[in-house]
């Protein structure tokens, strides 16, 4: 008798080299449909450069206005001058690349739970009607440093951790400049958006693996969401382009700067700062010829911290647009899986 055994892929990596026709799950439908349009514009988004923001001169002023122009118009910006030289930022990509090269029984070494975020893997699946990301990721608490759970940090390749760990040194210090210079953007006291944070606030990070994909025109890397941050940085891949932001209506591709970091704000700053910041909608878009890796790192306030407006921000011209929220990051994954934007579960 003639039993045909379906081939069970691990991981979109695996099926990407396995699998000619992609499973339904991951085919983008109805508004989503047909999501490559090779027309996309390219967006100039912002460069704002951080040693400006903190140095005494006029020029502070100059950068301060375009950080503040830029997050309220695109909701993100090109850092540059962060502190890390180019050459780190390519060990950052380099152990990453590494690290996705390994075996899969290498890599299964730090598989996730079926019922946790933390660790390698793709999806978790909430519904058959769900759309699945063409995407393996890893995903890693950094902060606080007694949440790590060292168990699913790489140990192969060797310089995996101790690279990460420098790299989120490096985001705590820009994520504090960040707060404060968008504070005063805002003619607010330094810590308004800070003090929101508190002791036990948290960095993840999320590696993005996007395999060559045979359907670009039907599949997403990254289904449009917006971040459940308060900031978020990508370290893009070098060479290999992906990112694509909505704005009235119309998406744009946002372009490699390789030492650049992409920051963009993330719903608890829109939430903190009445809707004057906004939370980009984004997404990921597959291409059928190379890999490409992204590194995202969401800065995330106390869980049992409760967020809200800052009260100079809201006035009788600005009604307060949101409620206060807490442990976002909590249910903002179950929206995102549906498709669905958490924010408006915070809108009055
Ligand atoms: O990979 C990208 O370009 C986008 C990643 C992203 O938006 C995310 O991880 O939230
Ligand atoms: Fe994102």
């Amino acid at each position: 008798m003639d039993i045909k055994v379906e081939f069970q892929p691990r991981s979109v990596q695996e099926l990407a080299v396995n699998v000619k026709e992609p499973p339904q799950k991951f085919f983008h439908k109805g508004t989503d449909g047909g999501v490559l349009d090779s027309a996309v514009p390219l967006v100039d988004v912002p460069v704002v450069d951080i040693g400006l923001l903190t140095s005494p001169s006029a020029s502070s002023l100059q950068e301060l206005e375009k950080l503040r122009s830029a997050l309220s118009t695109w909701g993100c910006f090109q850092m540059v001058n962060h502190g890390m030289t180019s050459g780190f930022l390519d060990k950052v990509r380099e152990v990453a690349e590494q690290f996705f090269a390994l075996p899969m029984a290498e890599k299964q070494k730090y598989s996730k739970q079926e019922d946790s975020m933390e660790g390698y893997g793709n999806d978790m699946v909430f519904s058959d009607q769900q759309t699945i990301d063409w995407t393996d990721r890893l995903y890693l608490t950094l902060s606080p440093e007694n949440k790590r759970q060292y168990i699913f940090w790489p140990q192969n390749p060797e310089a995996f951790r101790e690279v990460l760990h420098e790299y989120t040194t490096n985001l705590k210090h820009v994520n504090e400049i960040l707060l404060k210079a968008m504070a005063k953007s805002l003619n607010l006291q330094d810590d308004s958006f800070l003090n929101q944070y508190g002791e036990q606030a948290s960095m993840t990070a999320r590696y993005n693996f996007y395999p060559p994909c045979p359907r670009p025109d039907l599949i997403l890397g990254l289904k449009p969401h917006t971040d459940g941050s308060t900031l978020t940085f990508l370290l893009q891949d070098k060479e290999v382009e992906g990112l694509q932001l909505l704005k009235d209506n119309e998406w744009f591709r946002v372009p490699i700067i390789p030492h650049a970091l992409f920051v963009n704000v993330g719903d608890q700053i829109e939430i903190m700062s009445n809707g004057i910041f906004k939370s980009p909608l984004h997404r990921a878009v597959t291409n059928s010829e190379r890999d490409r890796i992204t590194l995202a790192v969401f800065c995330i306030p106390e869980s049992d911290k409760e967020i809200q407006p800052v009260d100079e921000l809201i006035t009788e011209a600005k009604p307060r647009l949101y409620r206060k929220v807490k442990d976002y990051v909590g249910f903002y994954f179950q929206y995102y899986q549906q498709g669905k934007r958490a924010i408006e579960a915070a809108q009055i």
